[in-house]
């Protein structure tokens, strides 16, 4: 084991009858990074993180959560992970800080620690001014938020969150998604479960494409790119003489046209080519009036590999 492994799975397998959720599932994350896995609906994430938590059994398979074995029975395990499952577990009549006090007490934390750390969870999530306000008056992001809160009251190393920003608000989505890098720079590992392709891009270190209960990739977005072969697109809006041929003479370029004054480039990185592509047009004589990069995303990353579109 890796010395800041803190999960590792291998081989996770679950089924519900004939319908296999889950066929074949492994991946390790790191303190202080996140995985995100990436599928559509029913491809298998919430059985393989519910497996992964502990609250569902699995058929087969390893989890070790800080290079110790894990299961439904491991209270050391659970102890050490902290997982916001989709659906709320709130009590409506009590406040924001009434209901983190009752969960810091089945955690086990003490008075005095359990007042401060409610405290810093509340600023953590956001909530700090709408702390004695009762739950039944908060948005569903607010509750959502809160959520996210009591997953955090035990310091888990750990942190597994089931489709956190589904269905919210802008602003809480936003609030979610600051929370959860502020906790990944603090060293926590996470493993964050999405089918919005622009959060994975935006917050995890790496990605497992899930689909039919198997990971078909896995990588930084820039690795999961360049498996399936997509390649940049840089735009050039130009004025002047020919310029196709110099641009296609240069290594990094693999293919160049042009067509009333707007130049296609493709590269493979983007950010890496394009001083080398404007330097060639200046030398050519060209004016470039205006650039665009255009990077393939996750969705084409998907779309490659499964045939299918993330969102149906
Ligand atoms: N308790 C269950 N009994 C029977 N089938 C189940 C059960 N839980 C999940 N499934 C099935 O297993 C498959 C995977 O479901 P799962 O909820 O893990 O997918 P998901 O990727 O989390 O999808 P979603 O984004 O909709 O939550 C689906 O076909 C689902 O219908």
């Amino acid at each position: 084991m890796a010395q800041d492994e803190i999960l590792r799975c291998h081989e996770l397998r679950k089924a519900f009858g004939d319908l296999v959720a889950v066929a074949d599932v492994g991946f390790a994350i790191a303190a202080g990074e996140t995985y995100g896995l990436l599928g559509p609906n029913g491809a298998g994430k919430t059985t393989t993180i519910s497996m992964i938590a502990g609250i569902l059994d699995r058929d087969g398979g390893e989890v070790l959560v800080c290079g110790r074995p894990h299961g439904p029975s491991s209270t050391w395990g659970k102890r050490r992970i902290g997982y916001v499952p989709q659906e709320l577990a709130l009590y409506p009549d009590l406040t924001a800080r009434e209901n983190l006090r009752f969960f810091a007490r089945l955690h086990g934390l003490g008075r005095a620690e359990a007042r401060r750390r409610i405290d810093e969870v509340l600023a953590v999530v956001g909530l700090t001014g709408r702390a004695e306000d009762a739950v039944k008056e908060f948005s569903g992001g607010m509750k959502r938020r809160l959520n996210l809160g009591v997953g955090l009251l035990h310091r888990p190393p750990l942190l597994i969150l089931d489709e956190p920003t589904a269905g919210v608000d802008p602003q809480s989505r936003n609030a979610i998604l600051e929370s959860v890098a502020a906790l990944a720079g603090e060293g926590t590992a996470i493993l964050y479960t999405t089918h919005y392709m622009e959060e994975a891009e935006r917050l995890c270190d790496r990605i497992g494409i899930l689909d039919l209960g198997r990971i078909r990739a896995e990588g930084t977005r820039r690795e999961l790119v360049a498996l399936v072969g997509e390649l940049d697109r840089i735009t050039l809006t130009v004025e002047g003489p020919r310029v196709v041929p110099s641009l296609q003479a240069l290594p990094e370029v693999r293919a160049a046209t042009g067509h009333e004054g707007r130049v296609e480039v493709m590269v493979e990185d983007a950010g890496r080519a394009l001083p080398r592509v404007l330097g060639a047009a200046t030398d050519a004589g060209v004016t470039v009036r205006a650039v665009e990069v255009h990077e393939p995303n996750l969705e084409s990353v998907f779309l490659h590999l499964t045939g299918k579109a993330l969102r149906d």
